[in-house]
């Protein structure tokens, strides 16, 4: 069962005991019997499945619920929490400090994705401004070498390896001295892999090890293999110290219970691969992951706060938005992340935004996706401190430099992304409050509301809203 249809089979189970006229025992264990049928289907252990069964019957005690809560929220909030439990692992045990010399080492097995993935691990920091490096210790793979030359010449990142040195050691502890020497913070050691887990693979990489004595092991797990990746991470992890784990290939045809399974292992996720292109790669997020596999979409945890208090709080969340200086740059890149993904003009936003046409003027979609897309480009270079904030004028020469320096663009459009980031905080923001004004019953101008947002989450309409007007 691939991805997509795990979230699909999850959120229909979730559907039909909502719609049931009575929620009782059976329909609980209905719905619950559904989840974890999609989630073996899908290549989930069956203990992890049990547990995630048995926690949440333990935690929704039908009899024990008081009259008038609302039991379809309340199991869907356990079974929610009891995915995000199931794959939260943690943070790594080291996390690399810039400024200072990181020495990250990738092992797994061949084919898994590890060449590539150094590559966009490396593409990824230096867009936050790191200094990363390459180095091929991979001298097992003919060809190796010239792929990480390829992809490393095509991020501008320095790299080292040879065509002719055969011992991956003395490579790993060449490059790795070098581009100490030449202060980069961020040296990343791709190792050899092999078909399958086998001594030798285990002693080279042990070797490697040794003699380069990394901070951080990161071992790359294909995340198609199903049932396989548990005893593969386990391996691993047993011969290394493995810190922290990427699982690729996360599209297409992927088993769902990838990411699932290598969870059983403890050792935590922080990045998904989502294609073979360099920035399709992103960070691991347990609850987002779950909230995005069932459709639900995540801003930034804005959703669940809001359902999780009264009436009243819930005003007061929502007035949150109103306030230009709430709606921070992280928000209007997943704004237009949301609308990136997804192609037709908006149909429930019109009541909102206005006029969908004025915003989106016609024959102006494709040029409005691109410049989106550039957009979120620049964006992936912010730092978080930029990210978190709603002031473009913490963003400074310098900064706006580095910038788009990280996104490979011309200054000039960095200014125009923030002068843009401006006009749209600005617009949101009054729309909102007028919004309100219009409507000034809480009880219909709150419901209108959170539609709206969990529409922005899941909504697959959101191409031209933020990008089409005319200024
Ligand atoms: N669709 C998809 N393909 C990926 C992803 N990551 C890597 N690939 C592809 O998987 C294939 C193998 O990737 P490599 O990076 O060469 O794998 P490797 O683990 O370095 O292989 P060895 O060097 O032989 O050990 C390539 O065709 C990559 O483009 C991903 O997240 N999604």
């Amino acid at each position: 069962m691939v991805l997509a249809q795990l979230g699909e089979s999850i959120s229909q189970a979730i559907h039909e005991m909502s719609n049931a006229t009575i929620v009782d025992e059976k329909v609980l264990n209905d719905c619950l019997n559904e989840i974890a049928r999609a989630l073996l289907q899908a290549d989930v252990q069956f203990k992890l499945v049990r547990d995630m069964v048995s926690n949440v019957k333990k935690k929704v005690n039908l009899n024990n619920l008081a009259a008038g809560l609302n039991k379809r929220k309340i199991i869907e909030k356990a079974i929610v929490n009891e995915l995000c439990e199931m794959l939260d692992t943690g943070k790594p045990f080291f996390t690399p400090q810039k400024g200072k010399t990181n020495v990250v080492m990738f092992v797994g097995l061949q084919g898994s994705g590890k060449t590539t993935t150094c590559t966009k691990y490396a593409y990824y920091h230096q867009k936050k401004g790191w200094r990363p490096a390459l180095v091929c210790a991979d001298t097992f793979r003919a060809g190796a070498f010239d792929q990480l030359k390829q992809n490393a010449t095509k991020a501008k990142i320095p790299y080292y390896g040879s065509h002719l040195e055969s011992d991956p050691v003395k490579i790993a502890v060449e490059g790795v001295e070098r581009f100490k020497k030449e202060n980069h913070d961020l040296i990343i050691v791709d190792t050899s892999g092999r078909h399958k887990q086998e001594a030798a693979l285990f002693e080279e990489m042990r070797q490697v090890f040794e003699a380069t004595k990394p901070d951080l092991v990161i071992f790359v797990m294909d995340s198609s293999i199903g049932q396989a990746a548990f005893d593969q991470a386990q391996a691993f992890k047993q011969s290394v110290s493995v810190g922290a784990v990427v699982v690729t290939k996360m599209d297409g045809h992927a088993k769902g219970g990838g990411a699932l399974i290598v969870a059983a292992t403890k050792s935590p996720v922080i990045f998904i691969g989502t294609g073979e292109h360099m920035d399709q790669f992103e960070v691991f997020d347990a609850k987002q992951f779950i909230l995005r596999l069932l459709g639900k979409g995540d801003l930034s945890g804005l959703l669940d706060k809001i359902e999780a208090v009264d009436m009243d709080q819930q005003a007061e969340l929502l007035q949150q938005l109103y306030h230009k200086e709430n709606i921070t740059f992280g928000l209007y890149q997943y704004i237009l992340k949301m609308g990136y993904q997804v192609c037709n003009v908006t149909s429930h936003l019109p009541f909102l935004l206005g006029k969908s046409k004025e915003l989106a003027p016609e024959g102006q979609e494709k040029e409005i996706l691109a410049k989106n897309k550039r957009y979120i480009i620049m964006m992936d270079s912010m730092t978080n401190e930029e990210l978190n904030c709603s002031n473009p004028k913490l963003i400074n020469g310098s900064r706006i430099m580095r910038i788009a320096r990280g996104a490979g663009c011309p200054v000039g459009e960095v200014m125009e992304m923030l002068k843009k980031y401006k006009d749209i905080a600005n617009e949101l923001s009054v729309r909102l409050r007028n919004m309100k004004k219009q409507n000034p019953r809480r009880s219909d101008g709150m419901g209108a509301m959170l539609n709206w947002m969990k529409q922005l989450g899941s909504s697959k309409d959101m191409m031209g809203i933020f990008g089409g007007r005319n200024k």
